[in-house]
C-alpha cells in the first residue's frame, strides 16, 4: 500500500487506478446482453464480430470503436449472433435469450405497411402512441421503432411526452424532432446542442415546458401543451413529405395508464389531438382491454388499432435514487455536454429586476371550489391561475428556469403555449444586494423574456463550482 506524503496515513486502495481487463462475451443469435453500469464506473463494449444493436441502434462493426456506458441499464441484441468485447465493471449482467424483440420487430414490419399505404394514397402515416405502466419498456421501443424507421430510411417526427425524463431536452420538457440519422448509442436520444464535432448530427427540437413530475398533476398545463405539441407535429407532417409518410411515434409518461377512476382522461386526449391510429399498450393486460373496449368503437378514418406487447423480461425497476441520478446527469450534460463533446456555458451577474420569472401554481389543475359566505352554488368559481409572478429568491437557489419565446407582459396563456429557447440555472441568489448568479449554455445577456419555473426536475446542487 502506498503512503500519503507528509499525511503518513494509508491511501485507500480504490484510489489506485485499477488496471481494467478486457473480457469477450460471444452472443448466439437472437440473444441480448442485458448489463447495469452505475454512474461511478464505466463499462466499455466493443463489436468485435458479428452484428449487434442497441435498442435498434446498430453498433458500428469495427473492433476501433468502442461505446462507453455509465449510469446505463440496457441490452445489445443480435439477430445473427456476435462477440462483443467488454471492459470495466458492471452492478449485473447476465444473456438472456428469451426476448420480445421479434415482436417488436414485427410492429415495425406492421407500421413500414402503413407507411407504404399511405406513401400510395398520398395520406398520411402512422400516429403511434406508446403507453404502459413505468419501467415497461416504452422509451426503450419508441428508440427501437425510430432507429428502424430510420433504417428504412423514414423520417418520423418522434415526440416525447414524460416530464421524467427529457428527449433532446432536460427533464420536465416536452419534446420533438425529426431523427434523420442514426441515434446515439451511448446517449440514446443523442445531442440538441452540441459546440464540438461529433459524429451523430445534432438535433433540433420543439420543446415545451411542462414543469412538473406527473402529467397528472395539473391538467391545466398539462392539456394544452399536449394540443401545442399536437398543432405542431400535425403541421409538420403536412409540410414535409417525408415526415408524412413515416408518421410520429409518442412516448408518455407510466402515470397517465394508471388511469384514475378507469378514465384515462390523458390518453383519450392525445390520442385525439394527434389523431392517433396506432395505441401499443405495453406490459399490462387491464389496460389493454380498458383500451381497446374505448377505442373498439371507433372506425374509418377514426379507427384505433390497439396493439397489446409484452414487457421485455430486462426491463428494469429504475427507483427514485437511480432516476434522480439520471435527471441530474441530463441536466449537467445540457450545461457542460459529455465527454468527447464538452459545451462551454457562461455565467452571468443579473439584477432581480432584469428577471421576470413565473412559477407555475401547482393547484390550477385542480379547480377549487369557493364556498365562503356569499356564494351560491352558481358563482361557486374555480381557480384559473397558471402561474404567479415572483421575485428571485433563494428557494431558486439550484433550479432550472425555462427561457420561453413570450414576453412577460403576455397572458397566462401564451406563457404556457409558448415554446421554449433554452434554459438558464439558477446558481446563487443573494436577496440583500438584489443580485442573482446564472448558468446559461450560451454567452450574450438572457433574453429578456418570460421565465418559468416549477418544482421539476428537482434542483441540482454544485452544477457551478
Ligand atoms: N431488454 C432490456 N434489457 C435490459 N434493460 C432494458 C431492456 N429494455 C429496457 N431496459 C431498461 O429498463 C429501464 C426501463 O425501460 P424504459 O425506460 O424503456 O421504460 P419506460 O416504460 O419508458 O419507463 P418510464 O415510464 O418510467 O419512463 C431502462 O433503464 C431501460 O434501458
Amino acid at each position: 500500500m502506498s503512503i500519503l506524503p507528509g499525511l503518513n496515513l494509508s491511501a485507500p486502495p480504490t484510489l489506485l487506478p485499477q488496471a481494467q481487463t478486457a473480457r469477450t462475451q460471444d452472443l448466439p443469435a437472437g440473444s441480448e446482453y442485458r448489463f447495469e453500469v452505475s454512474f461511478r464506473s464505466s463499462l466499455r463494449i466493443k463489436l468485435l464480430t458479428g452484428t449487434a444493436e442497441l435498442f435498434g441502434t446498430e453498433l458500428a462493426a469495427s473492433s476501433h470503436q468502442a461505446y462507453t456506458f455509465s449510469g446505463t441499464k440496457a441490452a445489445i441484441y443480435t439477430w445473427d449472433g456476435c462477440t462483443l468485447e467488454l471492459t470495466g465493471e458492471t452492478e449485473s449482467e447476465y444473456v438472456a435469450e428469451e426476448t420480445t424483440m421479434s415482436s417488436y420487430a414485427n410492429v415495425h414490419f406492421a407500421l413500414e405497411r402503413l407507411r407504404d399505404g399511405a406513401l400510395a394514397a398520398g395520406g398520411l402515416g402512422p400516429r403511434v402512441l406508446i403507453v404502459g405502466p413505468e419501467n415497461a419498456g416504452k422509451t426503450s421501443l419508441a428508440k427501437m421503432l425510430t432507429a428502424y424507421a430510420n433504417k428504412a430510411e423514414r423520417l418520423p417526427v418522434v415526440v416525447n411526452l414524460d416530464p421524467r425524463q427529457g428527449m433532446l431536452a432536460p427533464p420536465g420538457a416536452f419534446s420533438a424532432a425529426t431523427f434523420a440519422g442514426i441515434l446515439d448509442v451511448e446517449e440514446g436520444w443523442g445531442s440538441s446542442s452540441i459546440s464540438g464535432p461529433t459524429a451523430i448530427p445534432a438535433k433540433v427540437p420543439l420543446v415545451y415546458h411542462y414543469g412538473l413530475p406527473s402529467p397528472e398533476d395539473n391538467g391545466g398545463i398539462f392539456k394544452p401543451l399536449v394540443t401545442r405539441m399536437a398543432l405542431a407535429v400535425t403541421s409538420r407532417l403536412e409540410e414535409d413529405p417525408d415526415a408524412r409518410v413515416s408518421g410520429c411515434i409518442i412516448d408518455t409518461a407510466g402515470a397517465i395508464s394508471q388511469g384514475k377512476g378507469g378514465q384515462y382522461e390523458n390518453i383519450q386526449h392525445i390520442v385525439s389531438e394527434f389523431s392517433v391510429n396506432v395505441l401499443l399498450v405495453l406490459g399490462s393486460e387491464r389496460l389493454y382491454s380498458d383500451l381497446s373496449r374505448r377505442f373498439s368503437a371507433k372506425n374509418g378514418e377514426d379507427a384505433v388499432a390497439v396493439v397489446k406487447l409484452d414487457k421485455s423480461g430486462g426491463c428494469v425497476d429504475r427507483d427514485e435514487s437511480y432516476m434522480r441520478q439520471l435527471r441530474q446527469s441530463q441536466v449537467r450534460s445540457y450545461f457542460f455536454g459529455r465527454p468527447g463533446s464538452t459545451l462551454s456555458p457562461h455565467t452571468h451577474m443579473l439584477d432581480h429586476n432584469q428577471l421576470n420569472i413565473f412559477r407555475i401554481d401547482q393547484a390550477s389543475g385542480h379547480p377549487t371550489l369557493s364556498f365562503l359566505p356569499g356564494d351560491d352554488e352558481d358563482s361557486a368559481h374555480a381557480s384559473t391561475s397558471l402561474y404567479e409572478q415572483v421575485q428571485p429568491s433563494m428557494m431558486m437557489q439550484n433550479c432550472l428556469l425555462a427561457v420561453t419565446s413570450a414576453d412577460p407582459y403576455e397572458s397566462e396563456e401564451n406563457i404556457r403555449d409558448a415554446s421554449i429557447m433554452g434554459y438558464v440555472y439558477v446558481a446563487d441568489v443573494d436577496e440583500a444586494k438584489k443580485k442573482v448568479r446564472i448558468l446559461a449554455p450560451v454567452s450574450g445577456r438572457v433574453p429578456p423574456k418570460a421565465l418559468v419555473w416549477g418544482s421539476w426536475p428537482e434542483d441540482v446542487a454544485d452544477l457551478v463550482g
